[in-house]
């Protein structure tokens, strides 16, 4: 079984080690590293998973996950180049962080070390993540076979040009977030509406599954979906003017836009 590192133990590192054993992979194929000992200590009371320095996870690793926040990628890579890292082999670098460009790892690794971006999300966690990768300039077919062999595990795979991951970045990467803020805001009105909280959170939770599945499952589109929904001069006609006249679709592109542009300064601000 392919021998994974994960450089960084914190919420995205913590998804995917998750993911990854319930999706079978043996946990004496895993190690996390991880500096602030707390985390480390919570994981392994979890997972019973080992938690090592980053050389020495790295060393016997064919694939090295850096899972870092993007300000701490230079530091874990620097740990990195002192280990003996082997280019020419299987071992490769798969990069979860934000903004942060192949380029930025090529140029600091031993020449020709294949390196991949990914942009994840925490659905993972439950084997429902979407991983979108972007290769750098030294990975070969079969770094990416292996690359999406591993995250095919814990979710959906889709391969873009680097070009376009600031955009997934916002639409995928932080997706989750503004779903979780809409169930957090619709559990609030139920609230106010009378529900107790755990009806409407109740209520909440299973229309947002049920939603997601008919998306997933019926071939329609959001469109044609909302619309059968909207019986005419009914209850969800006078709902959906309201969110228009509070400029829902104004505020997801000015979101989507921010984000976009925040994973690209990321980048700039690294190289
Ligand atoms: N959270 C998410 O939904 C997503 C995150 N990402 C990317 O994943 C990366 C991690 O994000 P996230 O998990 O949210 O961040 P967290 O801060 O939760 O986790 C990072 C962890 O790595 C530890 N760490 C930092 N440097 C080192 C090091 N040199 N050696 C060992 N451990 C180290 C940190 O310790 P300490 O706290 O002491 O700094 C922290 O526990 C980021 O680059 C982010 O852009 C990508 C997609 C989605
Ligand atoms: O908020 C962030 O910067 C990271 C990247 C995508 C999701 N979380």
């Amino acid at each position: 079984m392919t021998r994974i590192a994960i450089i960084g133990g914190g919420k995205i590192g913590e998804a995917l080690i998750s993911g990854l054993l319930q999706a079978g992979h043996a946990i004496k194929d895993l190690v996390v590293a991880e500096q602030y000992q707390p985390r480390a200590d919570e994981l392994i009371a979890e997972y019973s998973i080992r938690v090592s320095s980053v050389a020495d996870a790295a060393e016997g690793a064919d694939v090295i996950v850096i899972a870092v926040k993007p300000n701490d990628v230079e530091s874990a890579l620097t740990a990195l180049t002192k280990v003996d890292l082997d280019g020419d082999l299987e071992q490769l670098i798969v990069s979860l962080a934000a903004g942060i460009p192949t380029g930025f790892f090529e140029t600091r690794l031993p020449a020709g070390f294949p390196v991949v971006r990914v942009m994840p999300n925490t659905p993972m966690l439950v084997g429902e993540g979407v991983s979108v990768l972007s290769p750098g300039r030294h990975v070969k077919a079969e770094h990416l076979e292996l690359v999406r062999g591993i995250l095919g595990s814990v979710g959906k795979v889709v391969t873009v040009p680097e070009s376009q991951i600031d955009a997934v970045t916002a639409v995928s990467g932080s997706g989750p977030a503004y779903f979780f803020l809409v169930a957090e805001a619709m559990i609030d009105a139920g609230v106010g509406l009378g529900l107790t909280r755990p009806v409407a959170t109740e209520l909440v939770v299973q229309t947002m599954v049920g939603s997601a599945a008919m998306l997933d499952r019926t071939g329609d589109s959001a469109t044609d979906l909302r619309a059968a929904v909207t019986s005419p001069g009914g209850t969800t006609a006078a709902a959906l003017r309201q969110l228009e006249a509070g400029g829902l679709r104004t505020a997801f592109f000015d979101a989507l836009d921010a984000a976009k542009s925040r994973s690209a300064a990321m980048g700039a601000a690294a190289e």
